[in-house]
């Protein structure tokens, strides 16, 4: 049980002096100015730091089977370093393996993730349609707890999915009132980029952007919006990269239709330059998709979330090390896609958002956690300082510095895409479900300590006549 005191509580609507009370069920019990501390209470000190919401990663990848080696953060090191870093939530995504059911799927997933420090739920992938599928996302909806969906139009002969797979999930999904999430790209034009490059010699990390760019995202995204525009459902945006997307998502948006967006920070801070490095690792270990790109789309996500138009920052986290990325030695479309990043999210944000005046306070909170929340429905319980809330809570540091490093960060990976990046801003204490797990610097994460989040389902009316 503690009492939270001397802090300055910032939620995604306000900021104001109080202390909090965290009760014996991990719960917020009591906010208010100058609390006593009730028998049995222990203070936390919170004078000269914020309050905030612990932050939530929509979109994470522990121990992801992908391209045939296996992403090396598991549900309990990435959920651990996540809560170093101010995170204290994760949604990750289930993939269904060849032959099994989605059911099965999200069964094994529960296993994997039974490990995790720190609270979890999971969006279910669709990656091709028939009658199974249709009955189990009613499964899943109904009593697995799961009210999302996720759709790679990207990865062909992989994960892909195809337009009409696609429509059918979209619509099982209004049906249901679960909401769908897209990776935008089309998979047709990379694979067939990705043919051409190598036929020509271009084997290298520098190939990667060229097989994806700024249109093949623009496109995708664009048209995910258009078939749920004609079912009349929601639709949510993963790693939105681009200007075109980001308008794609904006036009529609000021059509009346529901179309949120995610944006990585690393896309927002790094440039396709990363892909030029005479290195062939350091290259390659920014190999992700949708890739870097050039710097002006960085303006552009910053719009986004300056505006309203982008709503939620994730990370994507996917972690591989030297040896997996070396698969793609001689073949850039073989190096594992995906890069690390759950630990510094909220420090980069606050780094290159608020600290250089782009973006206030609450915003920060309404992007890294608030937003989420609601999207997923997960809020109030998450996402929110408030009375019943459960008491996920980060001590945040405005002023302290930390300078990132695969040296010292927690993440089980060798490498750190930010390496050597001093960043102002850090959580010097986070708060799991009542209980202090981030002490400035001394990590208590407790293996299975995080309970699976059941989300519930949404009460929406489709906007347009299906
Ligand atoms: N993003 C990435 O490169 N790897 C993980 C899978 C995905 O999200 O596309
Ligand atoms: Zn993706
Ligand atoms: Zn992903």
């Amino acid at each position: 049980m503690l009492h939270i005191r001397g802090g300055t509580v910032v939620t995604a609507e306000r900021t104001l002096r109080a202390d909090i009370l965290c009760d014996e069920a991990g719960l917020i019990a009591q906010i208010g100015p100058d609390l006593e501390t009730p028998a049995g209470y222990e203070v936390v000190e919170a004078g000269g730091l914020l309050v905030m919401p612990g932050g939530i990663d929509p979109h994470t990848h522990m121990e992801m089977p992908f391209m045939g080696t296996i992403a090396t953060d598991d549900f309990y090191t990435g959920t651990a370093a996540g809560l170093a870093g101010g995170t204290t939530s994760i949604l990750d995504f289930v993939i269904p393996g060849a032959g099994r059911t989605l059911l099965d799927s999200w069964r094994a997933w529960r296993d994997k993730a039974d490990k995790a420090a720190a609270d979890y739920g999971f969006h279910v992938a669709i990656t091709h349609w028939d009658d199974q599928v249709h009955q189990d996302m009613e499964t899943l909806v109904t009593s697995c707890g799961v009210n999302s969906f996720k759709h790679f139009m990207a990865y062909k002969n992989a994960l892909m999915v195809e337009d009409e797979a696609f429509l059918h999930s979209m619509r099982r999904a209004g049906e249901l009132g679960a909401i769908c999430t897209v990776h935008a790209e089309n998979g047709d034009a990379v694979a067939y980029l990705q043919k051409d490059l190598l036929a020509q010699g271009r084997t290298g990390p520098e190939a990667h952007p060229l097989s994806r760019p700024p249109s093949v995202e623009g496109e995708a995204t664009q048209r995910a919006i258009t078939l749920a525009g004609l079912l009349g459902v929601p639709i949510y945006v993963v790693h939105v990269s681009t200007e075109e997307a980001t308008n794609a998502i904006a036009q529609a948006r000021m059509n009346g239709q529901e179309v949120y967006g995610e944006v990585l920070p690393q896309h927002l801070v790094f440039d396709d330059q990363v892909y030029t490095a005479s290195d062939w690792l350091k290259a390659a270990r920014y190999v992700m998709s949708p890739p870097f790109r050039p710097a002006h789309h960085q303006k552009a996500l910053w719009g986004g979330l300056m505006s309203g138009q982008l709503h939620t920052t994730a990370t994507d986290h996917c972690c591989f090390c030297k040896e997996q990325k070396e698969a793609g030695l001689n073949d850039f479309t073989r190096i594992p896609n995906g890069t690390p990043g759950i630990e510094d999210r909220m420090s980069v944000l606050w780094h290159h958002g608020v600290a250089t005046g782009k973006l206030t306070p609450e915003q920060f909170v309404a992007l890294t956690s608030t937003n989420t929340a609601r999207i997923f429905n997960m809020y109030p319980r998450k996402g929110a300082l408030a009375v019943g809330a459960d008491a996920d809570i980060v001590l945040w540091d405005p002023t302290g510095t930390r300078t990132i490093s695969a040296a010292t960060h927690h993440q089980n990976v060798d490498y750190n895409i930010y390496e050597g990046m001093t960043v102002t801003g850090i959580a010097r204490k986070t708060i799991s479900n009542g209980k202090v797990v981030w002490d400035n610097g001394d990590l208590r994460a407790v293996r299975g300590a995080g309970r699976y989040l059941e989300r519930p389902t949404y009460k929406r009316q489709p906007r347009y006549p299906l």
